[in-house]
């Protein structure tokens, strides 16, 4: 290898923050995936979509450390992830408050389970910077069932952040919101990324959405899921609504994205 090629080698490497190697995976007799292979580069967005049962949430669960599959693996800025790895942010479809506590004792908890009652007793000032800029601020000692569901999930998402994390992983984490709300909580989304400089792997059924957030869109196949392709966006940033209207190429990614999803239906249109 030439230096050049060598330099360029361990640059990539250096900002590969997630990587996926050869996963597989099986349940008794279901193979759900085939053999995934994939990286996400540091401070970068990466979707991944596909047709139901395909695999997508077996493989969030296998990068974030909650399974071990059954073949190949992944490592988080270096190290091989052999479960839940500390600075990474975990969120799914619905956003699970504890009923039982309030907005802000909601979003310390990932730090109380972790640290204990003092270091969440510290964290509160983080927790109300972030339901502050999530537009909770009156609501910090409201009980879950006094917020309307986008509420929760912005609630949701502030937990998500309270421990800094360097890594976000999504599972459908807008599926169950209306439109409207979906849309700024993306935008909001990407703000907090961009902000932070976190890496985040997002499972979607959305097409736009997943143009909307993506560096990259990982496009998988049937079960046994495996990729088809990984679509770049090259939309600048930071992105607002208006994009998706406003931007041809949003559209001409969309149609990109549809017609790796369903290579036959495109091929006969
Ligand atoms: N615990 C389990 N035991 C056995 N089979 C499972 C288990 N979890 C998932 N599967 C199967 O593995 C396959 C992949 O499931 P997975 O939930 O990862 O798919 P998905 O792409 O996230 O689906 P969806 O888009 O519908 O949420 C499916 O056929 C599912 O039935």
């Amino acid at each position: 290898m030439s230096e050049a090629a060598d330099a360029g080698a361990a640059r990539s490497h250096a900002a590969a923050q997630v990587v996926v190697d050869h996963v597989a995976h099986r349940y008794a007799e279901v193979t759900a995936l085939a053999e995934v292979s994939f990286t996400v580069e540091r401070g970068t967005f990466a979707s991944i979509i596909g047709p139901s049962g395909c695999g997508k949430s077996t493989l969030l669960h296998i990068v974030g450390g909650l399974m071990r599959p059954s073949a190949g693996g992944v490592t988080i800025a270096g190290e091989v992830v052999r479960k839940p790895p500390t600075g990474t942010g975990y969120m799914f479809q619905s956003s699970t408050l504890l009923a039982w506590r309030t907005v802000i004792e909601n979003v310390v908890l990932p730090i109380e389970i972790r640290h204990g009652r003092a270091a969440a007793r510290a964290a509160q000032a983080r927790a109300r910077e972030l339901l502050r800029s999530a537009m909770l601020q009156d609501f910090e000692k409201a009980y879950p069932r006094e917020l309307s569901g986008g509420m929760a999930q912005r609630a949701a998402i502030c937990r998500m952040l309270v421990s800094d994390p360097g890594v976000l992983l999504l599972d459908e984490p807008f599926g169950a919101l209306d439109e409207i709300t979906r849309e700024s909580m993306n935008e909001e989304l990407q703000r907090v990324c961009l902000a932070t400089g976190a890496t985040a792997l997002m499972v979607t059924h959305s097409i736009p959405e997943a143009v909307f957030l993506s560096d990259q869109v990982i496009v998988m196949s049937d079960r046994p899921g495996r990729i088809t392709e990984i679509i770049d966006i090259g939309l600048p940033r930071p992105r607002t609504f208006e994009v998706t209207t406003a931007d041809p190429r949003f559209a001409e990614y969309v149609n990109h994205v549809r017609a790796a999803l369903a290579p036959r239906t495109a091929a006969r249109a």
